[in-house]
């Protein structure tokens, strides 16, 4: 069955580098296989290769390491359907389920208990025809909708989406980010002051404490 096994690039604990959880210690669940190519990618290692495990297994690979925060990525995880109900036995464990997700897929099944980190691709990602707008009707206030920004461009698209699809009105968890060595974030908030703009400036926390190409952390 294909919800009883998963294709998985690495399972591990680390410190959570990205979102409103960043900095607390959360374990990993990183899926193989994506159908995008954003151009600035820094996991293009987990588009092919790894080991199909059972679901279960996967699991109590998580469960053993002992953190509350439980993260989904990839690759694209909602692109396997046995994330769907694995999702929902980690929240039945109580675990802090975070799913980090290209927006390309439709996040309707995922369990409501489950904190969506959806991302709106920029046009600088070559990857902005891909955005599934559907998917809106279902982002809640505890969903994060994310922006991955390489320039002035894409920070004006950004600024128009969140005005023009009142994104206020959906969650207050608004993040802006560089794609790393791209955007300065010195400039990126400047904009951000300037405007005025409801966003939360993300870095990713892990590229400071490890190296920016450093993999599995
Ligand atoms: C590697 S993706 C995996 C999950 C899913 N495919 C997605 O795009 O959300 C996880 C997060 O890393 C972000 N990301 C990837 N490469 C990045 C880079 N070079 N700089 C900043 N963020 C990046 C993505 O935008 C996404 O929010
Ligand atoms: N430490 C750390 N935090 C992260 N948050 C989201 C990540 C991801 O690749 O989705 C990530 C990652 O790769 N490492
Ligand atoms: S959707 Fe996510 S994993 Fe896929 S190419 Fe874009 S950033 Fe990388
Ligand atoms: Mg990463």
């Amino acid at each position: 069955m294909k919800e009883d096994t998963l294709v998985i690039h690495e399972i591990y604990a680390s410190i959570q580098g990205e979102s409103s959880f960043a900095g607390l210690p959360c374990t990993f669940i990183r899926t193989t296989g994506c159908n995008l190519r954003c151009s600035w990618c820094d996991t293009t290692q987990a588009f092919y290769g790894g080991t199909r495990m059972p679901r279960s297994a996967v699991l109590a690979r998580a469960l053993d390491t002992g953190t509350d925060l439980v993260e989904l990525t990839g690759g694209e995880p909602l692109l396997q359907p046995a994330v769907f109900p694995l999702m929902t036995e980690l929240c039945d464990r109580n675990r802090t389920v975070l799913v980090e997700t290209s927006g390309e897929a439709d996040v309707s099944p995922v369990d409501p208990r489950v904190h969506k980190i959806m991302d709106l691709k920029p046009p600088g990602s070559g990857e902005s025809h891909r955005n599934r707008w559907s998917n809106l009707d279902h982002i809640t206030a505890r969903d994060e909708l994310k922006f991955v920004l390489t320039g002035r461009t894409d920070y004006e698209w950004m600024r128009g989406i969140i005005r023009d699809r009142h994104l206020t009105s959906l969650t207050p968890k608004l993040l802006a980010s560089t794609a790393f060595g791209t955007l300065l974030p010195r400039d990126l908030v400047a904009w951000v002051l300037e405007d005025k703009l409801p966003v939360r400036v993300q870095l990713q926390l892990h590229k400071y404490i490890w190296s920016h190409d450093t993999q599995g952390v």
